[in-house]
């Protein structure tokens, strides 16, 4: 198995005392799958995204990539977050071939200008490359930084919430483009997606896991997914099962927000 997460246990050392974020979470993935990982705020989906980047160490249980525990961040996995992390100083075309300058080995500058050149293209922003983050919009920003991530060409891409400060039309233009990268890619890169979005998660994923609420979550169910590849959104939504899949991970989101709901309303005097 390419990654295996087993008995994860991620516990933080408070004022408080110890808070446990997760535990006992058990994942396989394979290489080329695309998993996403859902959930309410706070029940630890960056916890495990910055366990497999090897930015947290586990508390309790493993991580492992190809059977070796995960010791710290690798140029095997590649990381796209919400804020973009694109250098201010640096144009696009700096902001992607610093980070293959960096990444890239038993290459020459030449062909590392090749590789940079390939993915402005892809993304189509051949006629932005000199331009700074600050002077393109935030798909744009968003776009340099996942040219970037396959540009350094990794096994894995832990993506964490990467298109949720975009607006829908940008959105569902850059998970076309995610998805246009990865089958270019032969879909041999995994993906493990953070997302609020069960849209998104859907119509991106091979399978969608289901987290309880924090504090001290954990899996609550893992959902596959059947639909055809590629994937064209406005098919898919409507097939039966892509319908059966929406109300199933609404239910499970949605459970807990009723209750509130309902608690809220308790004793809230009702205008006549
Ligand atoms: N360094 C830390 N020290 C203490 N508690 C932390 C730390 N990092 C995260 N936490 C807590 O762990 C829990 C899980 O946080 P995490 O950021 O993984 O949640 P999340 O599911 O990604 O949330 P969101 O959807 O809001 O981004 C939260 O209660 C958070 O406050």
């Amino acid at each position: 198995m390419y990654l295996e997460i087993n008995n994860l246990e991620i516990s933080f050392a408070t004022p408080k005392g110890k808070f446990v974020a997760v535990r006992n979470v058990d994942l396989q993935v394979k290489k080329g799958e695309i998993v996403s990982i859902i959930g309410h705020s706070g029940c630890g989906k960056s916890t495990i995204m910055n366990a497999v980047a090897g930015m947290l160490t586990p508390t309790k249980g493993t991580v492992t990539i190809n059977g070796v525990p995960v010791k710290g961040p690798g140029p095997d996995r590649g990381i796209v977050f919400q804020n973009y992390s694109l250098l201010p100083w640096l144009t696009v075309y700096q902001n992607i071939f610093q980070a293959v300058d960096a990444a890239v080995k038993n290459k020459t500058r030449e062909e590392k200008k090749e590789i940079v050149e390939k993915y402005i293209k892809m993304v189509n922003l051949s006629a932005h490359r000199e331009k700074l983050p600050q002077q393109i919009s935030g798909g744009m920003k968003q776009r340099v930084a996942i040219a970037r991530a396959f540009a350094i060409n990794p096994d894995m891409l832990l993506m964490d919430e990467p298109f949720g400060a975009l607006d829908a039309l940008t959105k569902g233009d850059m998970q076309l483009e995610l998805l246009k990268l990865w089958n270019l890619d032969n879909r041999s890169k995994t993906i493990i997606l953070v997302t609020h979005d069960i849209e998104e998660a859907i119509f991106l994923s091979d399978r969608i896991v289901v987290m309880t609420d924090g504090p001290a979550a954990t899996i609550r169910e893992i959902e596959e997914l059947h639909l055809p590849r590629p994937r064209n959104k406005k098919a898919i939504i409507s097939m039966p099962e892509y319908k059966l899949i929406r109300e199933r991970l609404l239910s499970l989101l949605m459970d807990k927000v009723e209750v509130d709901e309902a608690d809220f309303y308790k004793g809230v005097p009702v205008e006549a």
